[in-house]
């Protein structure tokens, strides 16, 4: 098993302290949701433990879980081990770039770029497009697909990494029901497959019952743990400001 070690994170963007001093252990085989309220610092935790964003102090370290920590070695160091999906919002949609080259960029950091796909990159790259259900769209430009479309363009792209550690940035904005559940499924799939899976989610309603953990941000960590310990009215409070009767139901 791996494990992903969180140690004494701060991040501030010049005159906002959007993280402070985060400590935090999640290991390999859990669908980790991470909630929190507008501006609680979700996207810059992803963003801070991949090294996109410079941090003020702390470290993220990934490693066996069987080592102690001071054995695991930095995250920003294992790159090829992660595969990030940001904000659609991010993402310049008006790249004419198809389907098939997206899916194929998972592949590049295997490759190396300015090579040639190998067959099996290809074969990784199909497999990937048909287990999001998008295998007939291979042709079509990335910004004429759906919302929902483009985003299981971005899973197959993630699944063609290989990666150990995937991180989506809310994956479920602007998604019609069929691709939420497919991206639950296969984020559950990759779960049991000992992958570790961290998903910034905003939607605190019935679909949280799908996290094995819940992580709950507002600038401090409130809680980590599973859904009873993380959702209660306390945590709640902290986090959102409001105490709300149906989050201790979801748990
Ligand atoms: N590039 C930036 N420059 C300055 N401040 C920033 C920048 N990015 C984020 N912030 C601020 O840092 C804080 C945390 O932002 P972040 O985007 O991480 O929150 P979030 O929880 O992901 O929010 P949301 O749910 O709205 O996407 C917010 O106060 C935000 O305004």
């Amino acid at each position: 098993m791996t494990r992903l070690t969180i140690d004494h994170l701060t991040v501030n963007y010049r005159d906002t302290q959007a993280l402070r001093n985060i400590n935090l252990t999640l290991e390999s085989g859990q669908l980790v949701g991470i909630f929190g309220p507008n501006g609680a610092g979700k996207s810059t935790f992803i963003k801070a433990a991949l090294g996109l964003i410079p941090t003020v102090t702390g470290r993220v370290l990934w490693g066996d879980s069987s080592s102690d920590a001071s054995g695991n070695r930095p995250l920003t160091h294992q790159l090829d081990r992660v595969a990030y999906v940001p904000q659609r919002s991010q993402i310049d949609w008006s790249f004419p770039a198809t389907v098939w080259d997206v899916v194929m960029m998972g592949r590049t950091q295997k490759t190396g770029w300015f090579q040639r796909y190998s067959a099996v990159s290809r074969r990784i790259a199909a497999a990937a497009l048909e287990r999001v259900g998008m295998a007939a769209y291979g042709d079509r430009r990335i910004g004429s697909l759906s919302g929902g479309q483009q985003q299981r363009v971005f899973l197959a792209r993630a699944l063609a990494q290989e990666a150990d550690l995937f991180c989506f940035d809310e994956p479920f904005v602007g998604v019609d029901q069929t691709t939420e559940a497919v991206l639950f499924r296969i984020f559950g799939e990759l779960a049991a497959d000992s992958k570790l899976v961290l998903v910034v989610n905003h939607d605190l309603g019935e679909s949280i019952a799908n996290f094995d953990q819940l992580v709950l941000l507002n600038r401090d960590l409130i809680a980590a743990g599973p859904r009873s310990h993380v959702l209660t009215p306390e945590n709640m409070r902290r986090a959102y400001g409001t105490s709300v009767q149906f989050f201790s139901q979801a748990a």
